[in-house]
């Protein structure tokens, strides 16, 4: 194939005519554009020009090779004759000189005592679009907060005298072993945080003997991440369902192949929250029109939206015997939210259900996970379904005594989230089986503090959960309380 040069790309730089480069290869997207999950816009202000930097975090790598057609595929690019324009280059403002300041400073990992340690670097240290994305909640950021919050309502009742020479952390969920009673949950674009992505989680859970969820959204391609597993590595995968079932089908059979010992569905989201942080990261031009019809939808989605645009608003109980006859993977439903569906899944047929309100990023005043645990764990008992199906949660674990909390009051085990992107993106790989040993310590230690030795003794024994349930001092909604007595101009507001 003939090597283009940047002057004969930088032609193909409108609507009618869209050539974008990626990794040194120049493709014409322009009947593409109008199928952007991403809107076009973000296409158009690449094109001409080199989009690798923009491309990278969002899309796994094999993205062109599979969704744009051979003859689109335009051939090598003389990059040196590819001009970068200084305006185009990410300006260096000042906010981004002190940022990259603050990541020389940074502490090293073996200063990071808990997994709050690696938000409060993350905080500092990621770059503002990584942040917005990982860090957002749903609104007021009410449910995000309060699922933390919650773990604070429940007292531990230790047991005395118990002989805890021995303590073993080892469980199993969903009929694999784990060395520990949590897994690293399915969390998108994991290369907006590291440019490696999802493949650190990956390395570090096989590590540390720690079950991954393979998102559906991962930066990384779903075959790089179960590439990088190693031994016999345990994943999951979480699934977004697509509007187009044969789409869905064969991801869905494809991760059976390769060795995927359950499938996810995530329920809790058939269209995915605003979260404003990210909505005002940069994504606001790029979230654009994730529909055809531009005038339908609200600008500025952030990232949540623009790669959202797939999945189905329409999935309901009636697709479950589907799924049950397309895979003979176990199959949990990620996102259930009250007792009701939690009799319903059992009556489905379900395997497992996962209590959770996606991190508080979907609906806010959402009920915490470990609030809606003790509801559902009284209602399966009431039933007598207790055993005939696993309960996790997850949201806002941050503690190994969050972990036990929710053990005792019936959980199989727990998902968490944002710590271990944070980790990844500070520290990398050593950051995140930093965060993974961190909380074995805290479970080990606080399992002998109440006098357990092994997770099949945990009990609602060990617990007080009588408060789990007031809402006395609710997380505080700083925007409102700010908009509503601001007697200043805006911050937004430029003066
Ligand atoms: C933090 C985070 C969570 C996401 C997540 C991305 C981020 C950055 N994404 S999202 O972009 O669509 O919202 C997913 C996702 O791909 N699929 C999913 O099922 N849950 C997604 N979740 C929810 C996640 O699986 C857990 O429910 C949540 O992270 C648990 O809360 P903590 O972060 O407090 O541990």
């Amino acid at each position: 194939m003939v090597t283009l040069t940047g002057a004969e790309i930088s032609k193909h730089n409108t609507k009618e005519s869209c050539w974008v480069i990626v990794h040194g290869k120049a493709y014409d997207v322009t009947e593409f554009l109008p199928e952007h999950p991403g809107g076009q816009k973000i296409i158009l202000k690449y094109a001409g020009k080199d989009a690798t930097k923009e491309f990278d975090p969002i899309h796994p790598s094999d993205t062109l090779d599979k969704y744009l057609p051979a003859d689109k595929h335009l051939g090598g690019v003389d990059m040196a004759s590819v001009k970068t324009d200084p305006q185009e280059e990410e300006l260096m403002d000042e906010l981004e000189l002190a940022r990259i300041e603050r990541v020389k400073r940074m502490p090293p990992v073996s200063q990071c005592y808990n997994l709050l340690d690696f938000e409060d670097i993350a905080r500092q240290t990621m770059k503002k679009t990584a942040w917005a994305y990982y860090s957002s909640g749903a609104d007021d950021e009410i449910t995000l907060r309060e699922n933390h919050a919650a773990f604070h309502r429940i007292w531990f009742r230790p047991k005395v005298l118990v002989d805890v020479s021995r303590i073993d952390l080892s469980t199993t969920m969903l009929g694999c072993t784990s060395s520990v009673p949590f897994y690293v949950t399915a969390t998108a674009l994991g290369k907006l945080g590291n440019p490696e992505g999802e493949v650190v989680l990956t390395r570090a859970a096989y590590r540390e003997n720690v079950i991954q969820m393979i998102p559906t959204l991962a930066s990384c391609s779903f075959d790089e991440i179960v590439d990088a597993k190693q031994g016999d590595q345990i994943q999951w995968l979480q699934l977004y369902v697509n509007q187009d079932r044969e789409i869905t089908r064969k991801i869905v059979q494809h991760a059976e192949k390769r060795g995927c010992r359950a499938l996810w569905i995530t329920v809790d989201a058939p269209q995915l929250g605003r979260r404003e942080k990210d909505m005002r990261s940069k994504y606001d031009e790029q979230a654009a029109n994730v529909q055809d019809n531009e005038s339908t939808v609200d600008r500025s989605q952030g990232a949540a939206r623009a790669i959202s645009s797939f999945i189905d608003p329409a999935l309901s109980w009636k697709d479950i015997p589907w799924f049950q006859s397309i895979t003979k993977m176990p199959i949990v439903l990620k996102g259930v939210q009250r007792a009701e569906d939690a009799i319903k899944a059992v009556e489905y047929g379900v395997d497992a259900i996962l209590l959770s309100n996606h991190g508080g990023r979907q609906l806010d005043f959402a009920r915490p996970g470990i609030e809606v645990l003790a509801e559902v764990m009284t209602a399966l008992r009431q039933h007598g379904y207790e055993h005939k199906i696993e309960v996790y949660i997850d949201g806002g674990i941050r503690r190994g005594t969050d972990i036990l909390k929710a053990i005792c009051m019936g959980a199989k085990g727990v998902g968490i989230g944002r710590p271990f992107l944070y980790a990844m993106s500070t520290y990398g790989e050593t950051g995140v089986v930093r965060a993974m040993q961190l909380l074995k310590d805290e479970l080990a230690m606080n399992m002998r503090l109440i006098g357990a030795t092994k997770i099949s003794d945990l009990d609602e024994s060990f617990v007080d959960v009588g408060s789990i349930a007031t809402h006395t001092n609710v997380p505080r909604d700083h925007l409102s309380s700010q908009a509503y007595d601001r007697l200043v101009t805006p911050p937004f507001v430029k003066s």
